[in-house]
């Protein structure tokens, strides 16, 4: 697998870290256009950093972007003509659609839409993934790729929006929920690094329960909240303070965001 990722920065580097924690490919390009701050990667033996994306897009066949949506069709313009039938484009960006990309490249190429999350760096991404009809021949190409490096569900493009603020954004809203809980924590005594240890893998061992077992999440509520209990009381507390409708109004915004971006 010949991988190039258009972009090497907060994500493009997260999936260049995701790749080389898998072996999931044979040669990859990383390309920015300063390369000062990537060159250390290099030291794989089979990466090669460059600011030369029409290098990176000759020389591979996955060819994942990931550039601010502002920088997105500059850069196919760039490439577009050294397209070729070995070539699979694989979006990240956020709020591109497919019928756009096409305008740029044409509809005769393989274009994925994907929208993983920074946890791809340590393989545990949730990567969300919708194609153009040519497209639909590599979605299953396409999620060997992400399925390496975390979960994958192929969805309609209609849908991809709303995974973006789910997904994507999502690890900025679990962060602060575990440093919102490490700090009650070390207001209950904990220092700072126990605190930590313990809402993070208190975090991991919920969304592992759930995903294990299958069950729904007040089932498990059930199984914690002993009657007249210190969990109901402190359950409901958060509640009365907005805590659900809190992260739903945030969800919402954030959805809302992004139609601004497209816009713009
Ligand atoms: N950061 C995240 O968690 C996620 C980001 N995304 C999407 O991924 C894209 C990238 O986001 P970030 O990594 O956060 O942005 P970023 O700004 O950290 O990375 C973009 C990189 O592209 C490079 N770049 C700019 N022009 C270039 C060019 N002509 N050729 C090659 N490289 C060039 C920049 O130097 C920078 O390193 C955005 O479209 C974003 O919406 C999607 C999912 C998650
Ligand atoms: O905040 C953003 O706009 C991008 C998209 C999802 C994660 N980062």
């Amino acid at each position: 697998m010949k991988i190039a990722i258009i972009g090497a920065g907060n994500l493009g580097l997260a999936i260049a870290k995701g790749i080389l924690h898998s072996n999931g490919a044979t040669t990859m390009y990383l390309t920015k256009r300063n390369t000062k701050s990537i060159q250390e990667f290099e030291k794989y033996g089979n990466v090669t950093v460059t600011s030369d994306n029409q290098e990176a897009v000759k020389n591979s066949d996955i060819l994942i972007f990931a550039v601010q949506p502002g920088h997105f069709a500059s850069i196919l313009e760039e490439t577009k003509d050294l397209l070729t039938e070995k070539h699979v484009v694989i979006s990240t960006i956020t709020g591109f659609r497919i019928p756009k990309i096409e305008e740029i490249i044409g509809s005769d190429k393989f274009i994925i839409r994907s929208m993983p999350n920074t946890a791809i760096s340590v393989g545990k991404s949730m990567t969300c993934i919708c194609s153009n009809e040519l497209g639909k021949k590599r979605v299953d190409l396409a999620k060997a790729i992400f399925n390496r490096m975390g979960h994958t569900m192929e969805i309609p493009e209609d849908q991809m929006q709303a995974a973006t603020v789910i997904c994507a954004s999502g690890i900025a809203f679990w962060m602060r929920l575990i440093r919102a809980t490490t700090q009650g924590a070390i207001q209950l005594g904990f220092d700072a690094k126990e605190a930590q240890e313990l809402a993070m893998h208190t975090c991991n061992g919920a969304a592992s329960l759930l995903i294990e077992s299958g069950s729904h999440p007040e089932e498990e509520i059930d199984r914690v909240t002993t009657p007249k209990g210190c969990t109901i009381e402190g359950l409901n507390e958060m509640e009365h303070q907005g805590l659900s409708s809190s992260l739903i109004r945030g969800i919402v915004s954030s959805f809302e965001k992004i139609s601004q971006i497209r816009k713009g």
